[in-house]
């Protein structure tokens, strides 16, 4: 099912949901009218084909629109309009991981960590032992504890990409929206970032992601399909019509098949038309 797919149907109550959402970014119409119901306690992954709006849609759920941004239609966030929600209980409620997020070079891994405590902390407080546990636990979480001193310019795009994804996991947050959280780890650490997605699932947390490696998003429990700027598919990523959706918007160019009990998402090479052959030409006697 996909423009109906509801969170009640999930037989959970919504986490996000939008209604008419539109957003134009300069003259140009991005997001044309976005319907969802994002289910709590769930994992959502977002795909589509570069430009479908996707990186759009979430930072317009983390209300991070830039200045070229205009929007309207509704967003909820649990029980309240996203707006509605006083700034600093929105900021406990909801975590950002974006893409190419801007860090200052020189602050060390722990400060930058320690920055996804501030909706905690009072005006100017120092960190209290919760904060402190916080941050330990996460940079644990994303293996980057040994390196909690060195400053955040010196990482690797990989290594950093572990210290955003631990100060996201700070927040502690109930709902996380991430932008293309595996882009530069390696194999073994996609594989412990999905792991640390369906632990924060298994807490009751939602998880909502943008991603481009399909097979990934596959392992959600549910999946959005984008395609010029609305939602195509909405549905368990285990439903043979998500995988029917999946293969429609990219242009038939993958199949979804099940390996081990998952489902993964492989190129589709279409088989060669038959080369033209000349007519045999009949040798004279
Ligand atoms: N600041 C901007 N001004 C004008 N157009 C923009 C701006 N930012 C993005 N766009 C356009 O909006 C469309 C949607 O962009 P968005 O980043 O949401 O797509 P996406 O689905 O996340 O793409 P990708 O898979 O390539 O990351 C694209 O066509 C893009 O060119």
């Amino acid at each position: 099912m996909s423009a109906e797919y509801r969170a009640d149907m999930t037989g959970a109550a919504a986490a996000l949901t939008t209604r008419q959402l539109c957003v134009t970014l300069g003259d140009r119409a991005v997001l044309r009218g976005v319907d969802l119901q994002i289910p709590a306690g769930r994992w959502t992954a977002i795909v589509g084909p570069n430009g479908a709006g996707k990186s759009t849609l979430l930072r317009a759920l983390a209300d991070m629109g830039g200045g070229n941004h205009r929007q309207s239609g509704e967003i909820g966030l649990l029980s309240r309009q996203l707006q509605q929600w006083p700034a600093r209980q929105r900021a406990q409620l909801l975590s950002w991981l974006g893409q190419n997020q801007p860090v200052a070079a020189d602050m060390a891994v722990y400060d930058v960590v320690m920055l996804g405590r501030l909706p905690h902390q009072g005006w100017l407080a120092a960190p209290d032992a919760a904060d402190k546990a916080a941050v330990e636990q996460a940079l644990r979480q994303t293996h980057a504890w040994d390196w909690r001193t060195r400053s955040v310019g010196n990482l690797s795009g990989g290594e950093r990409q572990r210290v955003l994804l631990a100060r996201a996991l700070a927040v502690e947050a109930q709902v996380l929206l991430m932008d293309e959280p595996l882009a530069n780890l390696d194999p073994p650490h996609q594989t412990d970032w999905m792991l640390t997605v369906r632990d924060l699932v298994g807490q009751g947390k939602t998880v909502i992601s943008v991603l481009h490696e399909l097979s990934f998003a596959l392992q959600a429990d549910d999946l959005v399909i984008m395609s010029e700027g609305l939602v195509s598919h909405h549905g368990a990523c285990t439903d043979p019509a998500t995988h029917t959706a999946l293969e429609q918007v990219f242009d038939q160019r993958i199949r979804v098949r099940q390996l081990d009990g998952m489902w993964l998402a492989l190129p589709h090479i279409p088989p060669a038309k038959p080369a033209f052959s000349a007519p045999s030409i009949n040798p004279i006697h």
